[in-house]
């Protein structure tokens, strides 16, 4: 099995408004290997989003390097950071962020294939396809965003996500806005695309539960920090920092 994602020494430090610095992700090192599903788990402002956004280059490194399938693309600007970044997707908490709301959801999910060129009838058929893959039937290509509810949306950004064949997706809370039925539907769905598709996932929860269940290794962050990593087993079971200890009794 390949490293698909490495991280190293990733560090991120926002400059407050009265000047002062904050470290809000601390010299980060993991990897992600090819097919293989990593939670990071860690309580509200540890960081997790600020270290997402900073593999998906939403926002910049203050310093680390982040290497996709060997090739260092920390600084990689345009087409290259475009190309890079066909490979890795992030869906987030809040689906409807994904789609334009004057458009329909068919529209947001053909957006990457129309960028590409893909022609009409093609973007037409592989949405319907990507849309029954993520259990959505052909009409909902025809709705706009406010006339579907949040499970469908997170499942319609999931086909969105997908469009494109990534290799590595990062979800981001992807499931904490559902209530606990939908959260289960969206977590069999995760689980069977991570099957059919050999996707890699950064599979980011609060929920230890939901981690246990998805999740090959676990990365704990605690103050910007990875303070633990293990399989989920390890980490459940006989957790090491008093941080992780913590997690656990408050989880279970
Ligand atoms: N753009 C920003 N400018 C300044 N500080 C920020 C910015 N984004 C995040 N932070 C701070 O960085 C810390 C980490 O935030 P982050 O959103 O990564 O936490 P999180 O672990 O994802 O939390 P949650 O689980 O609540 O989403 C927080 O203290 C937050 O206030």
């Amino acid at each position: 099995m390949g490293v698909l994602l490495k991280i190293e020494g990733l560090t991120k430090i926002f400059l407050e408004e009265d000047k002062t610095e904050h470290m809000a992700v601390d010299h980060v090192s993991f990897h992600v290997d090819d097919g293989e599903t990593v939670g990071l788990v860690g309580e509200s402002g540890c960081g997790k989003s600020t270290l997402a956004k900073l593999i998906t280059r939403l926002i910049e490194p203050t310093a680390g390097t982040i290497h996709l399938n060997g090739k260092e693309i920390t600084k990689s600007r345009g087409k290259e950071l475009r190309e890079a970044y066909q490979q890795v997707q992030m869906v987030f908490q809040s689906p409807a962020g994904s789609f334009d709301p004057r458009k329909t959801i068919g529209h947001g999910i053909s957006e990457s294939m129309r960028n590409n060129g893909t022609p009409k009838a093609e973007r037409m058929r592989r949405t319907e396809e990507l849309l029954g893959q993520c259990g959505l039937s052909p009409e909902y290509a025809r709705r706009y965003p406010y006339e579907i509810s949040g499970g469908q949306c997170q499942r319609a950004a999931l086909a969105r996500a997908l469009a494109i064949r990534p290799k590595l997706l990062i979800c981001d809370e992807a499931t904490s806005a559902l209530d606990v039925t939908i959260q289960q539907q969206i977590m069999e769905l995760l689980k069977s695309l991570k099957q059919e598709k050999q996707l890699s996932f950064l599979f980011i929860c609060h929920n230890l539960a939901l981690v246990q269940s998805f999740c090959d290794r676990v990365l704990v962050m605690y103050e910007g920090k990875i303070v633990e990593e293990g399989t989920p087993e390890q980490i459940i079971q006989s957790p090491q920092s008093e941080y992780t200890k913590h997690l656990v009794d408050a989880a279970f």
